[in-house]
């Protein structure tokens, strides 16, 4: 019997044979389901299959922001932690130097950014909320279980930004080949998830109404992916032009959506025309670990991709600490995360807070706990007597 990976194959070959045309929309729908299917296949942990094909390393998940460190072996990876952290990882100049997953602190700006975080109900002052993880090199068929690619992917899809590190003397075809990995593994890079509503029914077939001009996917093409799945009756509402993966992927679930940043490391080693061709890939930062040449322009980029949000706490009477921001994701930085994050019965003392900064109106504003914090406001919360 074929194996999965051979199956795989003769899929990702009858889609390179089959032309692209409104005709074959369907059938290629078809085909990416199915290897949608097989690919998950493939990442079951089977309890004969040893290692734990879905298992990453075992990195104690402290910190609420991890960066992963991903990249073709020896392109400066562990070069780059050490830099970034303080922390030691081998490096050298020949491949797999790294076999391990090794976390550093990352410093910004001169502080080691902390964060208060609660264990067993009580305030515990946690370090390190920003953390690197450098990671072994992968090599092409990584997801598919060659070196411990799937043990670095599974780690990577853990973290909140990923890195991807690349060679400025190696072909920018590396990334296309990082990409895919990443992908197969159900990892969707700088993609918001998909701006589309998938509801199975009882009955009445299937059903596809879009509110945007749709050129991907037609009623054809998303029954054949139904079908697929088994799937006979459903509503399917389009809000913008999704394609037959888009599709996939909500069916699927299971995707993480992830900021990524390309560094393309070694500048020193190209000359500056090279430089400015390099300069037109979308979210890209060119640096040189070794020489130190633009770590703060990535540490900035890295704090923009994450979205963090710095809250400094205002003592009554007392001037802000400024020392030890509470960090909030950007996507739960309101008034009532914060105190969330100070003390657990924080809210239940909570009157109001005050407000310096650019969320507010006015110096300080009084505001209620669904307030939405902006990075490097200052708040001072008002308990109930
Ligand atoms: N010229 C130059 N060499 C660098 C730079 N950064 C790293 N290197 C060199 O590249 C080689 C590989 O560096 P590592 O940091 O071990 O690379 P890695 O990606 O961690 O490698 P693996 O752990 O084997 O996957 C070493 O010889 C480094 O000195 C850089 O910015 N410029
Ligand atoms: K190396
Ligand atoms: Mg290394």
């Amino acid at each position: 019997m074929a194996t999965v990976m051979q199956k795989i194959k003769d899929i990702e070959d009858e889609m390179a044979r089959t032309q692209k045309n409104k005709a074959t929309a369907h059938h290629l729908g078809l085909l990416k389901a199915k290897l949608a299917k097989l690919r998950r296949e493939l990442l079951t942990p089977t309890s004969k299959g040893g290692g734990g094909a879905g298992e990453g390393f075992d990195v104690t998940k402290s910190g609420d922001s991890r960066v992963g460190l991903v990249g073709f072996p020896s392109v400066g990876k562990s070069t780059l932690l050490n830099k970034l952290t303080g922390t030691f990882s081998e490096v050298a100049s020949y491949e797999f130097t790294t076999l391990t997953c090794i976390p550093g602190v990352i410093t910004y700006r001169g502080a080691k950014i902390q964060s208060y975080m609660l264990i067993n109900s009580s305030p515990y002052y946690a370090q390190d909320i920003l953390i690197l993880l450098d990671l072994p090199g992968i090599i092409e068929g990584a997801k598919d279980g060659k070196g411990r690619g799937r043990q670095v992917i599974s780690t990577a899809r853990t973290c909140n930004c990923i890195l991807i590190v690349l060679d400025a003397i190696k072909p920018i075809t590396h990334k296309r080949l990082i990409e895919k990995e990443l992908e197969g593994f159900g990892i969707r890079l700088n993609k918001e998830p998909p701006n589309l509503t998938f509801r199975k029914k009882d009955k009445g077939g299937i059903n596809l109404t879009s509110t945007a001009t749709t050129t991907h996917l037609d009623l054809d093409t998303v029954k054949a992916i139904c079908s697929e799945y088994r799937i006979h009756n459903a509503d399917i509402t389009l809000r913008y032009d999704a394609t037959a993966d888009d599709l996939i992927d909500v069916i699927e679930g299971s995707r993480v959506y992830m900021p990524c940043i390309y560094v393309v490391n070694k500048i020193d080693q190209i000359t500056l025309e090279e430089l400015e061709i390099l300069d037109k890939l979308p979210h890209y930062c060119p640096i040189s670990a070794h020489l130190e040449w633009n770590l703060d322009g990535l540490l900035d980029k890295i704090w923009e991709y994450l979205s963090l949000t710095r809250i400094y706490t205002k003592p009554k009477g007392m001037n802000p600490d400024y020392e030890d921001p509470v960090i909030l994701s950007s996507k739960r930085r309101t008034v009532e995360d914060f105190c969330n994050r100070i003390h657990k019965d924080m809210l239940k003392q909570f009157k109001y807070a005050l407000v310096w900064g650019s969320s507010a109106k006015h110096k300080p504003q009084r505001v209620g706990k669904e307030h939405e914090l902006e990075d490097e406001d200052v708040v001072q919360i008002i308990k109930k007597v």
